[in-house]
């Protein structure tokens, strides 16, 4: 033992039974914090941690190395120590996601270079994002100050041969224990009076991590059978998320059990409670008074919305820790298709941590330092008019915290995805151009934007022949390569990267106003084009196009965690940029009809409508169709001969709103469209059978006809 060491197993215990957590940044060249720790790690190891730096380079043979990309499959279980190797990369999301790993008693040791120099060191992560091009980072900036500010952090500056002073802890009066919490046995009692309860009366139970929220759901799963619930479901997006349910499930049933497996336990009753993945449920509908989803922000929209469908009582839960990004994106939007199907729902949060105590410092620090918690402003505009509303070119990084907070909190609370690498990218990327929007002096409003494209020519030319990639341009390069134009990634182009208005202050013009900043700016500023690029919704699509933009893309496959198709608009702010949008939307315009056989099948109606109204009807008929159309409408010609003459009609200027007026625009999608058979048209409810839906159709035309003879 040399005389540096310090008894960390010993300090370890005395937190742990505070309940608390430790960050230690060793600061310093990596080798000598790499010597330090060394020292510092006795053999054996108190307990279970993990290395993130390069496997050879571990500082003590017990530590686990494992890559930050891979923290994800650390969520869920707990760590003593973690050996965090800042010198080969902060991705922030992992670091945040790992962190919240550490059960109380956990050390968190950073390893980085001082804290002075943060601000300028290159961090290897940074060229995963296209920021390695920076030459000052205001994030890490930012860390280092909020780092200094704090009284919990344990600093340890390298080479240092001195025993470290650690921090002096009272011993608590009861030691701290994981157990429930108050708040743990009322969402209990909620949940089980919601399984006994009447039906459509869905929960969602949103939590931060380390709340017991799955054990509370195993727990109320337990009593329900104890009252008399025969089936119980359960489910999430891996049977790993099930496990902490299961186990409490197991423990409150012990002495009732007959049967115990993994994802399934069955008492001397008969009755169950059973794990089934998402897919296998949605096919084979087992029977059940109960579902319970786990980790529902991980499962796609489309499917938790069948799951609310499909069974009487469902309880969603979810973790709201930011650095995943989906749990409160997941709240906000599933709330829409809440309040539509079921109007009775009912929300639960827990608040108290179980795994560590109220008194712990290591998860408000790094709260703090990533943002989790933040939330927007609440603040509305002044009703009905633009009055009071400013807006301005703003900047992230040189923002007071208060208002950085509820700026990011805007961006959070309006996102599906957005995670501390967001907040990276936002306040470093020497690209970002950013608007507010404010009434009272506080924030109502925010437009993230980048600058992209101006590639050199052979460059350009070889994104679009898709021989490069590039990190960042990624609207520039999305269109140059799909459409296999050079032109887009060689002009310049403002890409809004984020909008959002405070939920308060929507449809009164603010929104316009920060897209109308953008693009003069980008005018002034000589670029060529002004887009963006997002999950399509035909509610978003509306708003674009108020402000002026146009549909050049649609990505042929949906995105696995929103179930959007992903959605590209721009519009041009000088010849050469007008002359690009022009030409992407042309080559859409004639190639749509076959993407949409091969790609978009699952395109809602409304949505796929409000693209095709957005392109140029390029639909003409000949009069040899027109007789066709008088012969269908009539019922003289059959519907598979005047097939493609109906497809060549929906091209036409003003049909399918009129088709959508009629009220039988799902149909039509997807006879005409899409071309569906007749039986596949009957199961999906859309018609009584062939007969009945050719009526409807030959309907649809008469009136068509009726309406604007010129067809
Ligand atoms: C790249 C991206 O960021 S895409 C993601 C956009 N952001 C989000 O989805 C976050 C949540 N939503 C929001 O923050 C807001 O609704 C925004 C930013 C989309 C729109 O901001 P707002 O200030 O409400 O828009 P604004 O009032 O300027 O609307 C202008 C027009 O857009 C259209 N529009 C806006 N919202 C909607 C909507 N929900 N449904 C239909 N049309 C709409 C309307 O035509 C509206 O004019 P009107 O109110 O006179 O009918
Ligand atoms: N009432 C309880 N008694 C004993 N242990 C509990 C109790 N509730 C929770 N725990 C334990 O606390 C830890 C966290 O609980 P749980 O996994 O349910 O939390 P969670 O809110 O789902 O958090 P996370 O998203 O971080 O997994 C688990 O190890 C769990 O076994």
């Amino acid at each position: 033992m040399t005389t540096d060491t310090t008894d960390w197993s010993a300090f370890a215990q005395r937190l742990a039974r505070r309940g608390e957590r430790r960050l230690v940044l060793v600061e310093g060249p990596r080798p000598e914090a790499l010597a330090w720790l060394r020292r510092q790690l006795p053999t054996p190891l108190w307990g279970a941690g993990l290395w993130t730096g390069p496997a050879n380079d571990r500082p003590h043979p017990a530590l686990m190395p494992v890559a930050p990309a891979r923290a994800r499959d650390w969520l869920g279980r707990e760590l003593d120590l973690l050996v965090w190797d800042g010198w080969h990369g902060n991705p922030p999301d992992a670091l945040a996601a790992l962190a919240g790993t550490l059960r109380a008693g956990g050390l968190l040791f950073w390893l980085m270079p001082p804290l002075a120099q943060w601000p300028t060191f290159d961090d290897p992560d940074y060229a995963r994002t296209g920021l390695d091009g920076a030459d000052r980072h205001p994030f890490a900036a930012r860390m280092a100050a909020l780092l200094r500010a704090s009284d919990s952090l344990i600093r340890v500056v390298c080479p240092t041969r001195v025993p470290l002073a650690l921090p002096v802890l009272a011993e608590p009066e009861t030691p701290f224990r994981v157990a429930a919490t108050e708040d743990q046995a009322r969402l209990v009692t909620a949940l089980v009076r919601f399984g006994l309860g009447r039906r459509r009366r869905p929960v969602v139970v949103t939590a931060d991590r380390g709340r017991g929220k799955s054990a509370a759901l195993g727990l109320a799963a337990a009593q329900l059978l104890r009252r008399g619930r025969s089936r119980i479901l359960v489910t999430g997006p891996s049977p790993d998320s099930i496990a902490t349910l299961m186990r409490h499930a197991e423990t409150a049933l012990t002495g009732d059990l007959a049967e115990v497996g993994p994802d399934r336990l069955v008492t001397a009753a008969g009755a169950e409670i059973r794990y089934q993945p998402v897919p296998e449920l949605l096919a084979l509908r087992p029977p059940a008074e109960v579902l319970l989803v786990d980790e529902a922000a991980a499962i796609p929209p489309d499917r938790l919305r069948a799951l609310l469908l499909g069974w009487p009582r469902v309880a969603f839960c979810s973790t709201v820790h930011g650095y995943e990004g989906s749990g409160r994106g997941f709240a906000i939007r599933f709330r829409a298709t809440l309040e539509t199907e079921t109007p009775h729902w009912q929300a639960l949060s827990l608040s108290q941590p179980v795994r560590w105590a109220g008194s712990d410092p290591l998860e408000p620090l790094i709260d703090r330092l990533f943002l989790l918690s933040a939330s927007g402003s609440e603040a509305t505009g002044p009703a009905g008019s633009e009055g009071g509303v400013t807006v301005e070119p703003w900047s992230p990084a040189g923002a007071p915290e208060a208002e950085l907070a509820e700026a990011f909190g805007l961006l959070v609370d309006a996102h599906y995805r957005t995670t501390p690498a967001d907040l990276r990218q936002w306040l470093d990327d020497p690209a970002a151009q950013t608007w507010c929007a404010r009434v009272q002096g506080r924030i109502v409003g925010l437009l993230w934007a980048a600058r992209e494209g101006g590639l050199p020519a052979p460059l350009a030319e070889a994104v679009a022949q898709g021989r490069r990639r590039l990190r960042g341009h990624l609207l520039a390069q999305s269109l140059a390569c799909h459409g296999g134009l050079a032109e887009a990634a060689r002009g310049r182009m403002l890409r809004v990267v984020r909008i959002a208005v405070a939920a308060g202050a929507r449809r009164q013009g603010i929104g316009q106003r920060l897209v109308r900043a953008a693009r003069d700016w980008s005018a002034r500023a000589g670029l060529a084009v002004l887009g963006t690029s997002f999950g399509a919704t035909p509610e978003l699509l509306r708003f674009w196009q108020s402000c002026g933009l146009a549909v050049v893309r649609i990505g042929v496959q949906r995105e696995a965690t929103s179930g959007e198709y992903p959605l590209q608009m721009a519009t041009g702010l000088n010849a050469p940029g007008q002359s690009l949008v022009a030409t992407l939307r042309q080559r859409l315009v004639r190639h749509w009809p076959d993407l949409l056989l091969r790609h978009w099948q699952a395109m809602a109606p409304e949505l796929l409508v409000s693209v095709l109204e957005d392109l140029p009807a390029d639909g003409q008929l000949e009069p040899l169709d027109q007789r066709d159309l008088q012969g269908f409408a009539h019922g003289h010609r059959g519907y598979d001969l005047c097939w493609p003459v109906l497809r060549a009609l929906s091209r036409c200027p003003g049909v399918l709103a009129r088709v959508r007026d009629q009220g039988e625009l799902p149909l039509w999608v997807a006879a005409v469209l899409r071309g569906r058979d007749w039986q596949a048209l009957r199961q999906d409810g859309l018609c009584l059978g062939q007969r009945q839906g050719e009526a409807r159709l030959r309907s649809v035309v008469r009136a068509l006809l009726a309406q604007a003879p010129e067809l």
